[in-house]
């Protein structure tokens, strides 16, 4: 369980965070949603330990972020922020390799590599594993990305809009990838994602956080908190949530 309690962040004297108090459950997929500029990029980074809040806390399991050290930290969440920064000449491989390094430090051993296999598998990269960063589309070098936070084999993976560059196949079969990944078993990991696509966050999220202006709004189930009227409200405009063939949609009214 994460537990975050009574958050304020401020920045150039301005609020960003106020107040938060959420809870994200272990189990499952959790999304993080809200207006633009609500404070959701910087209340993941707080989560994953690297924004420290001017008050309050995060607590991940029973250890409070701000204590641990940072190769602690990168064996319990993996964050992959909006704009990661990228070395051209990278290739796919590599990259994804590098979400081992908390776990070998430059001594990668078999099974190291064989998470590396695992996690190109896993996202579909393996045609690609050999390419340079940037010879890779905006949504290969995401899913790049997205890999590499896996490969990591932190209980949390943290992910800030993994969808932005994605097509509608490889948006839906990494949500899906995401959403298996989250379902209780040996392996599963806790998933929370930053989503602006509100259709995915439906279907796939067990939890939902809403942020508005800085200030927490739902930390609930899914079903609780994506209500036409709590969306309308959150996003100041015409939210329908509505059930096609037993799933959830959202369309704008
Ligand atoms: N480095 C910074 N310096 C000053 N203000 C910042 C900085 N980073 C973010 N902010 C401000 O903090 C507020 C919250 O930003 P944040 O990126 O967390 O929002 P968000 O909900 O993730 O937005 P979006 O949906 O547009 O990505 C915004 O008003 C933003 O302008």
């Amino acid at each position: 369980m994460i537990r975050i309690a009574s958050l304020d962040l401020h920045r150039d004297g301005q609020p960003i965070l106020q107040d938060v108090t959420a809870r994200i459950p272990p189990t499952g997929l959790t999304a993080i949603i809200g207006p633009n500029g609500a404070g959701k990029s910087t209340l993941l980074h707080c989560i994953a330990g690297l924004l420290v809040p001017h008050a309050g806390k995060v607590m991940i399991g029973d250890d409070d972020i701000a204590t641990l050290k940072p190769q602690d930290r990168a064996h319990r969440v993996a964050l992959l922020t909006q704009s990661p920064a990228i070395v051209p000449r990278l290739s796919v491989r590599d990259l994804v390799a590098f979400g081992r390094w908390p776990h070998h430090r430059g001594r990668p051993k078999q099974q190291d590599h064989d998470q590396v296999d695992e996690a190109l598998a896993l996202f579909d990269l393996n045609d690609l594993e050999h390419r340079k960063l940037d010879s890779l589309s905006g949504g290969q070098r995401q899913r790049a990305f997205v890999a590499m936070a896996y490969a990591q084999s932190t209980p949390w993976m943290l992910l800030d809009e993994p969808l932005a560059a994605l097509d509608p196949r490889y948006a839906r079969d990494i949500m899906e990838r995401l959403h298996n990944l989250s379902r209780p078993g040996p392996d599963s990991r806790s998933v929370v994602i930053v989503l602006h696509d509100l259709g995915m966050a439906a279907r796939y999220a067990d939890w939902i956080v809403s942020l508005k202006d800085g200030q927490l709004v739902h930390s609930a189930p899914r079903e609780q908190a994506m209500t036409t009227e709590n969306l309308s409200a959150l996003f100041d405009t015409g939210l329908a949530v509505q059930t096609v063939g037993g799933k959830s949609i959202v369309i704008p009214v």
